[in-house]
């Protein structure tokens, strides 16, 4: 009866919460431990037979590797497969925001700027240069 007590307390029992530090330090091929949907999963046993291979999981560490998961679309059956590296929940106030882009500030278009002023008198300058020019050429080859 006592046993069946605790191991309905074990089964029962709030699951192992994590901190993200403590989980990104897994980062090794034989101590690897990633971050699903919330979960922390311990992959160490399964680096060698992971069909995606083991490089991909060391990549996946040390971040919320959800997305990384769920692009490739992982079947069913590893879905169910996963449970049995399951060692915890993870504190999520304490995993890093990811980092979104941020364009960099664009100053407001400005026609009125003083370069496009400067490139308005040009256009204007130019011609009559070149007409002036044509005619002083004109002038003094004129035979007399
Ligand atoms: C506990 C975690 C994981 C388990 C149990 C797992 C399991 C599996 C299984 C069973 C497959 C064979 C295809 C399928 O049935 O879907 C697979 C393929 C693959 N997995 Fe994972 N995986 C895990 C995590 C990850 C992560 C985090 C990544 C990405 C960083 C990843 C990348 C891949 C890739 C690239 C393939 C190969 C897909 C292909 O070539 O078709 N896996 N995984």
């Amino acid at each position: 009866m006592d046993i069946f007590v605790t191991c309905e307390k074990i089964m029962t029992s709030d699951p192992k919460v994590h901190v993200f530090e403590e989980v990104a330090k897994h980062n090794k091929i034989k101590d690897c431990w990633l971050i699903i949907h919330g979960k922390v999963y311990d992959v160490t046993p399964f680096m060698d037979d992971h069909p995606g291979g083991d490089e991909v999981l060391l990549s996946a560490t040390g971040k919320d590797a959800t997305n990384d998961f769920e692009d490739v679309g992982h079947s069913d059956s590893s879905r169910e497969m996963m449970e049995k590296y399951y060692i915890g929940e993870i504190d999520t106030a304490t995993v890093p925001l990811k980092h979104s882009y941020v364009p960099p500030q664009q100053a407001a278009y400005n026609p009125d700027k003083n370069s496009d002023f400067s490139i308005k008198i040009l256009q204007f300058l130019v011609p009559l240069l070149i007409l002036g020019l044509a005619f002083g050429v004109r002038y003094y080859t004129k035979e007399k």
